[in-house]
C-alpha cells in the first residue's frame, strides 16, 4: 500500500469561457492526513475539489486513488469518497434520516440503520430525525450536509469550505468531529479561508493561487521556516514620532505612540534586536517592558500570496 491514497497529475481546468481555473496541478495526499487547502477567492479550490469528485471534468491530468484512475474505476472512486460542498443540496421535502440512509445506499452501501443512528447522534442530529429538512436551521442543514457525505463511510473526505458562515459552536463541533473522523483513519482535504482553521487542524498545508498550488508543507516546517517574529516595547514615554536614528530598522509606532514594533526573521543570525536596543537608548528611549511574538500562518499566507503577485 503506497503512503500516498491520492495522487493528482497534471491536472488541469479551462471553463467554456476561458478561464484557467487550474494550470498543471500535482499533489499527493498521504493517508490519514488533515491537509487544509488555502487560496484567495477565485484560487482553484472548489474547482480542484469538483474534478477529484467527478462533478466538475478536468481539461486534462489525472487523478489516482489508491494507484487507481479515478475515471476508470469511477464506481470504487466514489464510494470511497465523501463530499462536503459549499453550496446546501438537498431535497427540502424529505424527513432527515430518509435523506441520510438514502445517500449511504446511492453510494453502494448496503443500509445499516445503526450506522445512520451513530452518525446522526455524533451530529446532534438524532432528535431531529423526523423534521422535514425545510423545517431546520442554517446550521442543521449544514449538519446535515455532512451527515449526507459520510452516511457510506468514505475514506477520504473533502470538506469544502466547512465552516463558512457557521456559529462557533458549530465550527468546534466539526472540529472535534474532523479529529475523530482523522483518528479513525479518515483522510481529510479541506478548503478554507480560515487561516486559524488550517493552523488549528492541518498536518500540511498547501497554498493556492490562480490556479496554481505555490507551496505545499508540513504545517509546523512551514511555521518554523517561514515565521517570522514580533518584538513590541512598551515605552517609558509616549512617542511624537520614529527618530530617523531609528529608520532602518523600519519599525512600527501604535497610534498612541506608546508602542514601537519591530519584526525580524527569527532565524536570521542577526535579528538586529541587540543594535536597535543599541540605538534606541542612544537616543534616549526608554522601555518598560517587551515581549516577541511567533508570526501566524496568516502572516505567512499574507506573505506568499503577496510574493506571488510581485512575481507575476
Ligand atoms: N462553472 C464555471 N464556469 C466558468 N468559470 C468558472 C466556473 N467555476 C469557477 N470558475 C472560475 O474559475 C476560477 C476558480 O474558481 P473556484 O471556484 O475553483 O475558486 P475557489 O478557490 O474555490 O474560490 P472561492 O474561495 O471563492 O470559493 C475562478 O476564476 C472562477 O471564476
Amino acid at each position: 500500500m503506497s503512503e500516498s491514497i491520492l495522487s493528482i497529475r497534471g491536472l488541469r481546468k479551462q471553463y467554456a469561457s476561458g478561464t484557467d481555473a487550474l494550470k498543471s496541478v500535482d499533489l499527493d495526499i498521504k493517508r490519514g492526513e488533515i491537509f487544509a487547502l488555502l487560496g484567495p477567492n477565485g484560487a482553484g479550490k472548489t474547482t480542484l475539489i469538483s474534478i477529484i469528485c467527478g462533478i466538475v471534468t478536468p481539461s486534462g491530468g489525472e487523478v489516482l486513488i489508491d494507484g487507481k484512475n479515478w475515471q476508470r474505476h469511477f464506481r470504487e472512486a466514489r464510494t470511497r469518497i465523501g463530499l462536503v460542498p459549499q453550496e446546501l443540496t438537498m431535497d427540502v421535502f424529505e424527513p432527515l434520516i430518509s435523506t441520510v440512509s438514502f445517500s449511504r445506499e446511492l453510494f453502494g452501501r448496503r443500509p445499516d440503520p445503526k450506522r445512520i443512528e451513530e452518525i446522526l447522534r455524533e451530529l446532534s442530529l438524532w432528535d431531529k430525525r423526523k423534521t422535514i429538512l425545510k423545517e431546520l436551521s442554517g446550521g442543521m442543514k449544514r449538519r446535515v450536509m455532512i451527515a449526507k457525505a459520510l452516511a457510506h463511510d468514505p475514506d477520504i473526505l473533502f470538506l469544502d469550505e466547512p465552516t463558512a458562515g457557521v456559529d462557533v459552536e458549530l465550527r468546534r463541533d466539526m472540529w472535534n468531529m474532523v479529529r475523530r473522523l482523522r483518528e479513525h483513519g479518515t483522510t481529510i482535504i479541506l478548503t478554507t479561508h480560515y487561516i486559524e482553521e488550517a493552523e488549528e487542524m492541518a498536518d500540511r498545508v498547501g497554498v493556492i493561487n490562480k490556479g496554481e498550488l505555490i507551496l505545499v508543507e508540513e504545517k509546523t516546517e512551514l511555521m518554523k521556516k517561514l515565521g517570522r517574529k514580533v518584538l513590541h516595547l512598551q515605552l517609558a514615554e509616549p512617542l511624537a514620532a520614529i527618530p530617523p536614528t531609528l529608520a532602518e530598522w523600519n519599525p512600527r509606532l501604535s497610534e498612541d505612540g506608546s508602542t514601537l514594533t519591530y519584526e525580524f526573521d527569527a532565524k536570521a543570525e542577526r535579528t538586529g534586536i541587540p543594535s536597535l536596543l543599541t540605538a534606541m537608548r542612544d537616543a534616549g528611549i526608554a522601555f518598560k517592558d517587551l515581549d516577541t511574538h511567533q508570526s501566524s500562518l496568516e502572516d505567512i499566507f499574507v506573505g506568499l500570496i503577496h510574493h506571488s503577485k510581485a512575481a507575476a
